[in-house]
Parts: structure tokens; C-alpha cells; sequence
């Protein structure tokens, strides 16, 4: 099923009719439709889904389209030529346009329900039939499978009109939101955080939508005001968007035996996930039991990797439901996301996240996603008893392996082969009475000062530390000594002698000296509502190169603390919804 096609050498897409000949569709041909399904793809209406993976639906075009910004990284590795973004053809099909594509390009594409569970609890009741049969993709339409250089790529509109799983909302995204992904996808990429990518984004010049947001300056929780935002359409592209809680709906409806092909359906949609996102790690001739369960150590490894990648570079998914958690273990749905800035355990942008989806307990409500995945696996297993136990195994063994991966992942960014329990208590002990800016402390760590001075430039200060100045400062000094001693320790060898600028440059590949925050993306995409688009293009090169010094301009500007009018500001400290 995997690689039909593959280009030889590297050819460059330079227009659609290239792009068509490396198409493929493997999701619409190997998986189900929905059977209700209308043949034209003009299913825009919410409805009930019962049963089949996706339901055939065209986008709907969005008006007027301009180019905003692509992918040059993206491009570059799909050999695509960057004037393609500009091209009428291609800017047709990624705003939604499906009516002339080159065969064998189709002019329908798909859309997936899913099952959604917050915190390990299932939900049925967020549809408008509160049966769970009409959510799924409301918005997101994947118009396209390309199998490019050996490597599948799924690309999937976002915004790109109403689906049967629109529940009453007007399938679009605005400019503010898909900015904000496009650069976080960027980002986190550039990071080394597996991710969706994005691709490209096209903004209308006349169609707008009406959100609920926060007037400017506004301190309230709950936004405050109606506004009128420009529709656009992003484009992400990954090997798959099949989602924990996809799994979940095909779980639920063959443990409840929902109809004749439920089981059938569970069994298709595990194996075309692991054809697609593990077909490199699980050898297709086993049996589906064994497969199971390689799969689930597999996204085990992967999704506890990811978490602690999250923690490393200061990322909070906000939103963290098993809907927005990718079964190939990548970062999915960056909604009312953040990266942390003033260093808090509990940092959570979303003010609906409540502490269960907060900055460090990622970890934990990551395991609840993942017992959720093991449950929905369980009715493969049945009839194999043995199975079904080591399934339960894996299950249970989520934290401690996350534990490993968090310890491996503080060690890293401390400069330290192990882990040190005491030393990183009192760490996070002094980052919070000082109140230190998550990204710039760790930076300023990695390059290894003598005293405490430069460390200063991380510190907001705040009363605890203010009243207390000369004895935190102190023990700070004291900490310092004590890490400093460890690292020599750590980094030295019978033969290799302890370099302090090797530990600092290794310790400048885990710690980023530029984050995405989100007072520095907020004119960027005020100004894009402007038409001026310099200011994401500007962000694009920063986050694509977040670990390089780059020039002192660029420090100046944008390895900062956050500006004391920044804190507690709706729409730019939190949000409530981010669509
Ligand atoms: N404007 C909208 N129109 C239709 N459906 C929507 C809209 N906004 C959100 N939804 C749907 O509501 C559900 C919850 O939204 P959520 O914010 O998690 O996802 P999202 O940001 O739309 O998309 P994704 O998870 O695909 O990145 C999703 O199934 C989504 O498709
Ligand atoms: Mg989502």
C-alpha cells in the first residue's frame, strides 16, 4: 500500500501537473466512506456519521484569495519550487478550489470523524445529535496523498469549509489563528519537535467571519467583544492526521458493537495507521495482535519523547484532548497554545485548560491520551488473552517511562549525563521565588557563567524575590557552585579534558535562545489584517533558526522578557478559544 510512486532523483514541482503525477490516495482508496455519503462531495450540512472512515467532501473556495506565506523549508525538502506557492494553480487548490485539478487529482477530498475524551473521560455529548456521530473534522479538509521521494505526505486544508462534523459552525479559520499555527508548525520544526508542517497560507481579501475576542488591552477571562476576522486557509502536511481519538471512535463502536462492520472498521483503521506513520518500525507479514502491540510501545516511545521535547523548549498544547493528540506522535491542533515566558509549573494559556492540561503536567494528562489510545486497541485483542495483558502492561507502564524521558530531558538541558534530583528541586525552587523567564535562564545557563550576573537577564523579579534579594541571590550563587562542580564532573574524562566551550555549545542545541511568544506574534498578525505581511516573514526566519545567535539586531528585538504591559492581557497572555 505504501510507496506506489518514487521519484528517482530529486525533480523539482515547478506547477500542479508535476505535483498531480505524484499523487496518490491512500486513505480515500484502502479505508471506507461513509456509506450516506452524497457522490458530488457537497456534504456541508451537520449531520450523522455511523459508520465508514471519512466522508468525501469538497472544500468550499475561499473568496478572493491572497498569497501570506509558505514553507520554504517545507518546499525545499518536497522539491517543490518556491514560486509554486504564487502560481494561480497551485493558490487555486490550496484555498479550497478543487473544480479544475489535473487528473489524477480528485475534486472531492476527506473529512474524519473522531471520538473526543478530555482528561481520560469519553464525551458523546459535544455533538448536536449528543450521540459523538457528527464530530470530526468540522474544518479540516485533506485534498491530497503525494508520495514524494519514498515518503507519503497527507495535506490537509484547515479552514477550508463546512464538513457533516461542522456542528453549526461556518468551517473557516481566521487569519489571527492560522498565523499562529503556520509559525508555530514552523517553530516547532526547526526545534526538533516532531510536528505537523505547514505548508502554505492563504488569506481573502473580502470574506470575514465573526469570532468572540478580547477588546484591545482587555483584562477580562471571557472575551469581551465580536469581531469581524479575515478567513484563510492554511495548508499542514504530515505523514497522516489520523488522531488518538479517531482511534477512539472506532474503538468505542466495536466494543459497543455499534454495526455489523464495527470490528472490521477498528481493525482497518489500526493497520493503515501503522502502514502509514510505523511502517518502519513494524514489519507488516505479523499477525494484528502483534502488531497491536508493537504499536502500542512504539507510540509509547513516541509520545513520551514528544512531551518532554514539549518541556524542553517551554511548549503548553493548551487543548490537550485525545482529538488533538496525532497517533504518529507528533505535535497536532496548535489552538490556544503557548511557550511558556515567566517560568510556572502551572502555565496554562488556555483558560479553559484548567492545572490538568498546565505546563508540567503535561506528562499526566499525556498518559490519560494514552490509556485512552490502549482501550480503544483493547477489542482487536479479545480472543488473545496474553495479549491483552501485555497490552495492559504497556499501559501501565506509561509513567514510569515518561519519567526516564523527562529525566534524560532535564539532564540535557542542565548540561549532565544524569539526572539530579536535588539540584533540579532547587532549581525550580529559585526559577519560581525569583520568577525567571523560562527560555533566557536556560540560555544564559548554556553559556556557562562564572557568577550569577548574567543569569540576571532572565529574572522578572517579583516580591518574594524583591524582599528578599540578598539572600536568594545567594543561594542562587550556591546553587550554581553546586551544578557547576556536577558538570565538570560530567564532562570530563580520563582522555577529555572538561571544555567549556564544548559543554556550551551542546548545551545551545537543547536550549533555544528564540521562542514564539505571543506578544511578538500578535502584531504580526494584526498587521497581516492589514495586508502587510512583513512582520510574519520577519518571525518565519527568526523561528526557523531558533537555536543560532543571529545578528544583534534580531537579539535585541526579540530575546526579551515580556514587557511588563504584556501580563494578564486578553488575547495575548490567555485566550479562551483561539479559532
Ligand atoms: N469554525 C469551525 N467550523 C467548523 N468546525 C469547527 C470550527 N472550529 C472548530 N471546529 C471543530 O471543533 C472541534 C474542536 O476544535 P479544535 O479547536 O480542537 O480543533 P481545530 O483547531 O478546528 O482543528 P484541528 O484539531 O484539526 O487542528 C474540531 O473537531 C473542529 O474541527
Ligand atoms: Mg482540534
Amino acid at each position: 500500500m505504501r510507496l506506489h510512486q518514487q521519484t528517482d532523483a530529486m525533480e523539482t514541482i515547478s506547477n500542479l501537473d508535476n505535483l498531480a503525477k505524484l499523487v496518490s490516495y491512500s486513505f480515500m482508496d484502502t479505508l471506507n466512506a461513509d456509506p450516506d455519503a452524497t457522490s458530488t462531495g457537497a456534504d456541508h450540512l451537520p449531520r450523522q456519521v455511523f459508520s465508514g472512515h471519512y466522508v468525501p467532501v469538497s472544500p468550499t473556495p475561499l473568496e478572493n484569495p491572497e498569497y501570506v506565506a509558505h514553507s520554504r523549508n517545507l518546499f525545499r525538502e518536497l522539491g517543490f519550487a518556491d514560486s509554486l506557492a504564487e502560481s494561480a494553480d497551485f493558490m487555486r487548490v490550496f484555498s479550497g478550489n478543487l473544480a479544475n485539478v489535473p487528473e489524477p487529482m480528485r475534486k472531492v477530498g476527506w473529512a474524519c470523524g473522531y471520538a473526543l475524551s478530555i482528561y481520560g473521560t469519553e464525551y458523546t455529548q459535544q455533538c448536536p445529535f449528543q450521540t459523538g456521530n457528527g464530530y470530526g473534522d468540522g474544518r479540516a479538509i485533506s485534498v491530497l496523498e503525494a508520495v514524494i521521494n519514498g515518503h507519503r505526505w497527507e495535506m490537509q486544508l484547515k479552514g477550508g469549509g463546512r464538513t457533516p462534523y461542522c456542528r453549526g459552525a461556518d468551517g473557516r479559520a481566521v487569519l489571527r489563528s492560522s498565523v499562529r499555527e503556520f509559525l508555530a508548525q514552523e517553530n516547532m520544526h526547526a526545534l526538533g519537535v516532531p510536528t505537523s508542517r505547514s505548508l502554505s497560507l492563504y488569506v481573502s481579501k473580502t470574506e470575514k467571519v465573526r469570532r468572540p475576542w478580547y477588546s484591545e488591552g482587555s483584562r477580562s477571562k471571557d472575551p469581551d467583544t465580536i469581531i469581524l476576522e479575515p478567513a484563510a486557509i492554511s495548508t499542514r502536511v504530515a505523514p497522516s492526521f489520523i488522531r488518538v481519538g479517531q482511534i477512539e471512535l472506532f474503538g468505542r463502536r466495536a466494543r459497543k458493537n455499534e454495526h455489523p462492520q464495527a470490528m472490521e472498521e477498528l481493525e482497518q483503521i489500526v493497520l493503515h495507521l501503522i502502514d502509514r506513520e510505523y511502517g518502519d518500525v513494524i514489519d507488516q507479514n505479523l499477525s494484528t495482535p502483534e502488531k497491536v502491540l508493537m504499536l502500542a510501545r512504539e507510540y509509547q516511545n513516541r509520545f513520551t519523547s514528544l512531551i518532554a521535547n514539549w518541556i524542553r523548549v517551554g511548549y503548553c498544547q493548551g487543548n490537550f484532548n485525545s482529538d488533538n493528540c496525532a497517533a504518529g506522535g507528533f505535535t497536532l491542533d496548535y489552538g490556544p497554545f503557548g511557550f511558556c515566558e515567566m517560568f510556572d509549573p502551572y502555565y496554562q494559556p488556555w483558560t479553559g485548560g484548567g492545572k490538568h492540561f498546565a505546563f508540567l503536567n503535561q506528562p499526566v494528562a499525556a498518559e490519560k491520551n494514552f490509556q485512552m489510545f490502549c482501550i480503544a486497541l483493547r477489542p482487536l485483542l479479545t480472543s488473545h488473552q496474553d495479549s491483552l495483558r501485555q497490552l495492559d502492561e504497556i499501559k501501565s507502564s506509561f509513567a514510569s517511562v515518561m519519567q526516564v524521558q523527562m529525566e534524560k530531558m532535564w539532564a540535557a538541558k542542565l548540561g549532565l549525563d544524569t539526572f539530579n534530583e536535588e539540584l533540579f528541586s532547587e532549581l525550580v525552587s529559585l526559577m519560581m521565588q525569583t520568577s525567571v523567564d523560562y527560555t533566557i535562564f536556560f540560555r544564559e545557563l548554556s553559556l556557562v557563567p562564572d557568577d550569577i550576573g548574567p543569569l540576571k537577564k532572565s529574572f522578572y523579579q517579583n516580591p518574594t524575590y524583591n524582599l528578599d534579594l540578598e539572600r536568594i541571590n545567594n543561594h542562587w550563587a550556591e546553587w550554581l557552585t553546586k551544578w557547576k562542580a556536577l558538570i565538570v564532573k560530567a564532562n570530563t574524562t580520563d582522555t577529555h579534558p572538561f571544555s567549556h566551550d564544548e559543554l556550551s555549545s551542546n548545551m545551545k542545541l537543547v536550549n533555544p535562545k528564540y521562542s514564539l511568544r505571543e506578544w511578538l506574534v500578535v502584531p504580526a498578525y494584526q498587521q497581516a489584517k492589514e495586508g502587510n505581511y512583513s512582520l510574519i516573514r520577519k518571525l518565519q526566519e527568526v523561528m526557523t533558526n531558533p537555536y543560532d545567535e543571529q545578528s544583534k539586531e534580531v537579539e535585541e528585538k526579540f530575546y526579551r522578557l515580556k514587557p511588563p504591559a504584556f501580563f494578564e492581557v486578553g488575547g495575548l497572555s490567555y485566550y479562551s478559544c483561539s479559532s
